[in-house]
């Protein structure tokens, strides 16, 4: 049966191939399993999309930063600093037990190797909910290449809504995670509001800086030619802060100094933690959102975790007056969070253009 599969597959059109993938819910992960030879042509990207060895930065690194010491200033500082100048880094000693860590890896594996016909349930035409969406690539309409990447996103709402809509392959271990890094992600967001003399995080705060999450399951399978294509294009995060857990395959990209970029090594126990779009705004540009995509594996299969930290959507984002008590002139103009995610989710991956969509516009 796969024999046969993988000699339709090698030989169909590209519009067969999109349906077994998208429609059909077997995603990159069933062309990987079925032996595919070569790449379908429409996932071939423009040759600037893919990092060759000479694009990186070897000698670089993002600062790893030790959670237990944050109560030491200078640590608090190092935090600052890497959020204004990497916008990114990786944390150890960060609270959320391995065990929690090991067990939602495990989870998002049980996920994907759900049967296509369950994990189709959650497709967009098919899922009971849009809180719940299975997919591949980031924006397939949109794309002129696609992304060799499938996905399970979940909107955070609520753990009543949870244990009734996200599948129950996954849902303790998702929830027990997004729980466990609650207090670690407070402590960061504290930390990064003081420098911009926001002492108290009040209740309209805490809305604009956490008030919802999503998290996604990705999945990035063997890829036959992964010279040829990309695991997540160009982009940047949409959030305040995102935590991303990693498996040991390694992949992820940050956009560094020119047209250099810098792998984010696997670490043991450790979290990423990047500025996302609404802190770029929220703090009128002083902690970056930066730049940052995923290449694929020739050989292993690969899944990453992020938990994306946002605002509301009902909210309203604009650079904090705190921050701009002292007289510095707004970059950002005041949009609903909502707008600028749809606009975000729009659109294929584009860099650092989505942020355009807030920016003022002066002649
Ligand atoms: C606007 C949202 C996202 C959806 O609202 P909705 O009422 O369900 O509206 P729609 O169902 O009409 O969705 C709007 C559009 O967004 C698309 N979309 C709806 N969720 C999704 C979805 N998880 N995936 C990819 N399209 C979607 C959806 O397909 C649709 O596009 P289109 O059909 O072309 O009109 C709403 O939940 C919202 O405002 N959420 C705010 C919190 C939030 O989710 N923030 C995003 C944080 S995510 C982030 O920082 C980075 C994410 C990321 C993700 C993938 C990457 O490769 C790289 C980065
Ligand atoms: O897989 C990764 O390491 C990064 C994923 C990512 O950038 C995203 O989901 O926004
Ligand atoms: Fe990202």
């Amino acid at each position: 049966m796969a024999q046969t599969t993988a000699v339709f597959i090698n030989h169909s059109s590209s519009d067969a191939i999109t349906d077994f993938v998208l429609k059909h819910g077997n995603g990159v992960k069933g062309l990987s399993e079925i032996g595919l030879k070569n790449l379908p042509k429409q996932y071939i990207q423009p040759l600037e999309e893919i990092i060759s060895e000479a694009k990186i930065m070897p000698q670089a690194s993002i600062p790893i930063i030790d959670m237990s010491e944050l109560d030491d200033p200078s640590v608090e500082e190092v935090v600052r600093r890497a959020a204004e100048k990497w916008g990114f880094f990786q944390i150890i000693n960060h609270g959320v037990p391995i065990e929690v860590l090991e067990n939602v890896k495990e989870a998002t594996h049980r996920f994907f190797r759900l049967p296509a016909e369950e994990k189709r349930k959650y497709l967009k035409e098919f899922s009971p909910s849009n809180n719940v969406r299975f997919g591949t690539s980031f924006s397939p309409e949109a794309e002129k290449a696609l992304e060799w990447k499938d996905y399970l996103s979940l909107f955070y709402v609520s753990e009543d809504e949870a244990s009734v809509l996200w599948p129950s392959v996954c849902r303790d271990q998702v929830l027990d995670y997004m729980r466990r890094s609650e207090i670690v992600i407070r402590r960061l967001l504290d930390v990064l509001m003081k420098n911009l003399k926001v002492t108290e995080i009040d209740e309209t705060k805490e809305s604009l800086l956490m008030g919802s999450k999503r998290i996604n399951l990705n999945y990035y399978p063997i890829c036959p030619n992964p010279e040829l294509t990309v695991g997540i294009g160009r982009h940047s995060d949409v959030s305040t802060l995102t935590v991303l857990l990693q498996d040991d395959v390694g992949g992820l990209y940050v956009r560094g100094d020119d047209d250099y970029w810098i792998h984010v090594p696997p670490v043991n126990g450790s979290l990423v933690i990047n500025v996302g779009d609404a802190l770029q705004i929220m703090s009128n540009g002083r902690y970056k959102s930066v730049e940052h995509c995923v290449m694929t594996d020739g050989s292993k299969n690969r899944i990453s975790i992020p938990i994306f930290i946002n605002p509301r959507p009902s909210d309203k984002i604009s650079p904090f007056r705190e921050v701009l008590a002292s007289g510095e002139k707004a970059v950002y103009k005041e949009v609903l969070y909502s707008d600028y995610v749809k606009h975000f989710f729009r659109k294929a991956h584009d860099g650092k253009k989505t942020i355009d969509f807030a920016k003022i516009r002066r002649i």
